[in-house]
């Protein structure tokens, strides 16, 4: 953990895909006691271990010099370096830009492709829905090729612009989760920038999670429920695209009360023939 000022910053290492510290392989002075670190390291990350640092662990090799995890409860975050080539980056953003934007808060514009929701009153409005759009459909299939993925059904698709000399960005926040599912999806597009998580448990503590151009992140959990998510000016740099899919919680799942509402939502998105909610 680097301290700068007041804030401790831990940065999420995408070779582990955890919060490392990284500070610490100095204090390791010879080779058994590396070992012995790398062990202990394990043991303590033990089944919560991403699977990448376990297969690393146990084929010898170190994906980087992170011996030891962050002591800080963060889980739940995923991500997928280079899910779309440059190509289908260029032909996604040619397809967004062929569509209006309507402004935003913070300086963001967006595009939603999903329900119009009254959060506070819990109320839905799905008549201006038609769909997600077919640009995104070849998205939703490569997601669903990753395990973990496989399950993930999108209601919602929202587009967020983001452009520096706008001063764009968006405040520390939880999304919803009466209507929102587990999952909360994004595909960063046009630039690379950070995704920064702050908790109320936490004072003082930031995550830092990078991302990079083209990648997808996945956050979910202790990332989803405990940590407020944010991206902050400085972490903006020409234009940022963040393409977000959204699933829908338990009550509109089977079993669920809005059982009903979920199968019309799912139906409509899943067509891939929408065109944006509100154009201006
Ligand atoms: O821009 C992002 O990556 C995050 C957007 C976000 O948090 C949201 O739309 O709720
Ligand atoms: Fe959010």
């Amino acid at each position: 953990m680097q301290v700068t000022g007041t804030v401790s910053v831990c940065d999420f290492c995408l070779e582990c895909q955890r919060v490392c510290t990284t500070n610490l392989i100095p204090h390791v002075q010879n080779s058994t006691d590396y070992a012995i670190a790398r062990k202990e390291n394990y043991d303590s990350v033990g089944t919560n271990g991403c699977l990448e640092t376990r297969r690393n662990f146990e084929s010898g090799s170190a994906p980087c010099d992170h011996m030891y995890q962050a002591p800080v409860d963060f889980s739940g975050i995923f991500v997928i370096k280079n899910f779309v080539t440059g190509e289908e980056e260029r032909a996604l953003c040619d397809a967004i830009y062929g569509t209006g934007f309507v402004n935003s808060q913070s300086g963001r514009r967006k595009q939603d492709y999903g329900p119009k929701v009254n959060f506070k009153r819990k109320k839905l409005k799905f008549a201006a829905f038609t769909g997600l759009p077919s640009y995104s459909q070849f998205l939703y299939e490569r997601m669903k090729e990753q395990k973990r993925l496989a399950d993930f059904e999108p209601v919602e698709l929202c587009n967020l612009e983001y452009c520096s000399d706008r001063g764009a960005h968006i405040d520390p926040h939880f999304d919803d989760s009466w209507l929102w599912g587990e999952r909360l999806i994004t595909l960063n597009l046009l630039s690379s920038s950070t995704l920064t998580f702050t908790s109320d448990k936490h004072p003082g503590v930031e995550v830092r999670v990078p991302l990079p151009r083209r990648s997808l992140i996945v956050v979910q959990g202790a990332a989803r429920h405990q940590w407020k998510h944010s991206i902050s000016r400085d972490d903006i740099t020409g234009r940022r695209m963040a393409m977000t899919f959204r699933e829908l919680s338990n009550e509109f799942r089977l079993g669920g009360s809005r059982e009903r509402d979920g199968e019309e939502l799912l139906k409509l998105a899943l067509t891939f023939q929408g065109c944006a909610v509100e154009v201006p």
